[in-house]
């Protein structure tokens, strides 16, 4: 009998998709988000921090507006989003205020995700939410992007918080008990896949094309999610948004829905990603307490053990930590851009606010971000 991924999961992102969320596209659903908001606050109160994306905005806009479909024509979705954003808002800040949870929208884009800095800086922002004890509510910020450059679906979106956040397990809730061997409205034989490895070719061709008219992605980008979450160790679990108290058992190992596992440990593939992808914009001459640090203790890279920063690079940006002589011990994204480590180079944490007037990090490069060579 397999267990749930999220049994061991301290650190969890739920996505809940648009029919779910808006009944079918007829309104916003009180009682459905009533239920996961009541899940979610036993997860929390288990010690699990959990990250939630909700898709829903551009189907409650459009139920607002009183509008018969889904438009077509970009300004008039993005104009129903922004309409009901506002009504995903209000229903989940009071869903959650029933269990003494306080909640925190945060719209993103692509280019947030794809720049550096503004990767590094939603990361700590979610993260510093999380430590707060705050519920993250996520989607994207439909009213500024355009079709090009949309996720266009919250599964994509799902699966790149789970990365930037470091989330242990993604779970998609959705109008089905899981992904089938084909799509069940219109194939009765269809059966569900229990078990699966993420990433694994023969899924995306079972999981076919466009989803419900209400919903955008169907199962494949749910599965191409999945394969995403598993780049940085995520488990993805596909399961129905309906089954009672869904998110409990799974939390207490039932295996409900599909399972699709990833090979790698989170941080082991983080390093890996950081190791393999990205290219060295400058270098930090790190003293030989620092390299002691780094090579025995696993510690982050502090600005006192930094004695010469060379090159140009931005917050975000990967360097190469080298000592004296020149040998390179380790890569990492660095916290701050080079102006501002060569200000704050051979000084302790404690000055870096007066040196700099602000505080990115204690660190120039936190051991998460950090690969020793
Ligand atoms: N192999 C499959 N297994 C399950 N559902 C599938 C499969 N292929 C396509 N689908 C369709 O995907 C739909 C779910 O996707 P979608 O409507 O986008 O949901 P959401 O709004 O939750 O993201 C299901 O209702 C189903 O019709
Ligand atoms: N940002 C959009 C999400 C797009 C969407 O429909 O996603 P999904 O239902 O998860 O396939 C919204 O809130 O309407």
């Amino acid at each position: 009998m397999p267990v749930s991924a999220l049994l061991p999961a301290h650190r969890i992102v739920v996505k809940v998709g648009s029919s779910l969320v808006t009944n079918e596209g007829r309104g916003l659903d009180h009682t459905a988000l009533a239920r996961w908001a009541a899940e979610i606050a036993k997860l929390a109160a288990m010690g699990k921090q959990v990250v939630l994306v909700s898709s829903g905005a551009v189907a409650e806009g459009v139920a607002r507006l009183g509008w018969k479909e889904k438009p077509t024509a970009i300004h008039e979705k993005q104009a129903a989003a922004a309409v009901g954003q506002m009504g995903l808002c209000q229903a989940y800040e009071s869903a959650f205020r029933a269990h003494g949870l306080k909640t925190a929208q945060v719209l993103l884009t692509h280019e947030d995700m794809a720049d550096r800095t503004r990767y590094l800086n939603a990361r700590t922002t979610l993260l510093t939410l999380l430590a707060l004890g705050v519920i993250p509510i996520i989607n994207e910020n439909d009213t500024v992007v355009t079709a090009e450059i949309k996720f266009g679906d919250n599964d994509t979106l799902g699966a790149l918080v789970t990365n930037l956040v470091e989330g242990e397990a993604l779970v998609i809730l959705t109008d089905q008990q899981g992904l089938y061997t084909a799509d069940p409205r219109k194939d009765a034989s269809a059966t569900l896949i229990q078990e699966a490895r993420a990433g694994d070719v023969a899924l995306e061709a079972m999981a076919g094309g466009a989803g419900s008219s209400v919903g955008t992605g169907g199962m494949y980008t749910k599965v191409i999610a999945a394969k995403r979450a598993a780049r940085s160790g995520a488990a993805t679990i596909i399961a129905s948004g309906r089954e009672p108290d869904v998110l409990t058992r799974l939390a207490a190992g039932e295996a409900i829905g599909t399972q699709l596992i990833a090979e790698k440990t989170p941080l082991a593939a983080r390093k890996q990603w950081i190791a393999a992808h990205l290219q060295v914009k400058g270098r930090l001459v790190v003293d030989e307490g620092a390299r002691r640090a780094l090579a025995e203790k696993g510690s982050s890279l502090l600005p006192i053990g930094v004695i010469a920063v060379e090159g140009e690079f931005s917050r975000g940006d990967m360097v190469s930590c080298i000592n004296a002589e020149g040998v390179e011990l380790a890569r990492g994204l660095v916290n701050y851009p080079a102006s501002d480590a060569r200000r704050i180079m051979r000084q302790p944490t404690s000055q870096i606010e007066a040196l700099l007037g602000y505080l990115e990090e204690p660190e120039l490069i936190h051991r998460d971000n950090l690969v020793l060579l």
